[in-house]
């Protein structure tokens, strides 16, 4: 579904992706670690063009993304799903016009159509009850379930996911992990998930890399890299997770 070959971004003389190469299957979720700064989020934004890569090469469901005009790449972000730290709700919006958006912006359905596919989205992320409330009357999970539902209601092949769960408590921050890995299930979505929080991870991901000096360093199951002697993942593993609760029930 994704392969990027020898993908490369500097910010002047600041070299952040200097040679990263990955495959993400088709139905697989990939988990991106790294320290702050090494670029995760530079990645995510250069596989969609909201930034442009240096150099590389990034193919997406068949298509060579860098060499696509803007009416290609608008025609692939249609089956791309973003949930990025800042994808805040439209404030004077209610919950509704939140999700009716991107399906009047890109898409033609019907007002029926529009209303159907709002209704089944609050269903999977279990807030139907919200359909009417603006998102000041929201709490911080519930905003992130509504994100999370804007961002699937177009029913995309990819989601791109940048700390989904950042800001929200451990329990919390479960829930969404676990309506993350249903979604993808019931939605049979590929999903590339940057994230800081382990726990997360270990519910979400099949396979996980390690970004380090601009390069994917490690590559394998979480249990993988989290039991390995090797003094760089023994070193990250111990220092650099907010998530102390390591126990996935
Ligand atoms: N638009 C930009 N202009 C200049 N430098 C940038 C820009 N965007 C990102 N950078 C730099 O690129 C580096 C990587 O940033 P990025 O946000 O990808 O890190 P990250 O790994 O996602 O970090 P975190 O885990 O803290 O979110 C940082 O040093 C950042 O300052």
């Amino acid at each position: 579904m994704v392969e990027i070959y020898n993908l490369k971004k500097a910010f002047n003389s600041h070299i952040v992706l200097d040679d990263v190469s990955l495959k993400v299957d088709e139905g697989e979720n990939l988990v991106v670690f790294g320290r702050s700064g090494t670029g995760k989020s530079v990645l995510l934004k250069c596989m969609v063009r909201l930034m442009e890569p240096d150099d590389g090469k990034i193919i997406i469901d068949g298509k060579d993304v860098l060499s696509l005009d803007i009416k290609q790449l608008n025609n692939l972000r249609k089956q791309i799903g973003f949930l990025f730290q800042s994808a805040a709700l439209y404030d004077s919006m209610s919950v509704r016009q939140n999700l009716e958006f991107p399906l009047i912006r890109h898409f033609n359905f019907t007002p029926k159509e529009r209303e159907q596919k709002i209704i089944n989205v609050l269903e999977k992320v279990s807030l139907l009850e919200a359909i009417d409330k603006m998102p000041s009357e929201l709490s911080g999970g519930m905003k992130k379930r509504i994100g999370l539902a804007r961002s699937i209601i177009t029913e995309p092949k990819l989601m791109l996911y940048d700390e989904p769960t950042t800001g929200l408590d451990p329990i919390t921050s479960k829930e969404i992990s676990y309506l993350i890995l249903e979604l993808q299930k019931s939605l049979n979505m590929t999903s590339v998930v940057v994230t800081h929080d382990l726990l997360c991870a270990e519910i979400i991901a099949d396979r996980a890399i390690v970004l380090n000096n601009g390069r994917v360093q490690y590559e394998g199951s979480i249990p993988e890299l989290t039991s390995s002697n090797d003094p760089f993942l023994k070193n990250f593993f111990s220092h650099e997770f907010i998530n102390e609760n390591k126990q996935v029930n």
